[in-house]
């Protein structure tokens, strides 16, 4: 019954929420150290994925450069995900895999962060930017699933590695985006205080 299976997939979400607190909470810290570097530095960060991890990459640059919860300097942050005439360009001109790594090439600086998000860990356009990124001395924090795949083979000792241990596309999103809320929330405790949120 379809109710039933809704209240599945809360139960199932719950579930992975729960096992992820313990097994993503210090790589999630590290990720939070690694924006902190960044961005009191002058840094940026640069973030991609493709589909709902596209989403996810504009939604986190929105409370980067907008604001989380509180007030505090705006900070900076572009998502590789929203210039139509660069993707469409890239992707007509060379090759849908390079739609991200031009990108990280012509802004990424070193002490920029690349925020790079697939669920599989083998999407082959992020994989490209992260070598971009490395091209660059750039930070990766990395957010997979499914034990990582090439991205995890691909990262460096000095990247940060979140990857939600789980085998669905669905249920890894919904704690890439929680993942996404702790790290916005763990640079403005780091920077404003770790008074309560409202
Ligand atoms: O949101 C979803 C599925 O929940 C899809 O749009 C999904 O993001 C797309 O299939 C992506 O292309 C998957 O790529 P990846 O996460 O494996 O890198
Ligand atoms: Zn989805």
């Amino acid at each position: 019954m379809l109710e039933q299976r809704i209240q599945q997939h809360f139960i199932d979400s719950a579930d992975l929420k729960y096992q992820a607190a313990q097994a993503l909470s210090k790589p999630i810290a590290a990720g939070v150290q690694a924006l902190l570097a960044c961005v009191t530095s002058g840094g940026k960060v640069l973030a991609c994925g493709n589909g709902g991890s596209a989403a996810d990459a504009q939604h986190f640059s929105a409370e980067f450069v907008g604001r989380f919860e509180r007030e505090r300097p705006e900070l900076a942050a572009v998502a590789l995900t929203v210039d139509t005439s660069i993707l469409t360009a890239i992707a007509n001109d060379y090759d849908w895999n390079r739609v991200f790594s031009k990108q990280v090439r012509a802004l990424g600086q070193a002490g920029d962060v690349l925020l790079a998000m697939s669920t599989s860990g083998n999407s082959a356009n992020v994989l490209a930017a992260i070598e971009a990124a490395h091209e660059r001395e750039m930070t990766v924090i990395a957010l997979t699933g499914r034990g990582g795949g090439k991205i995890g083979a691909l990262l460096r000792e000095t990247d940060v590695h979140i990857c939600v241990p789980h085998d669905r596309t669905a249920r890894i999103q919904e704690v890439h985006l929680l993942t996404l809320h702790c790290l916005c929330d763990g640079v403005d405790a780091q920077l404003l205080g770790d008074q309560e949120t409202p």
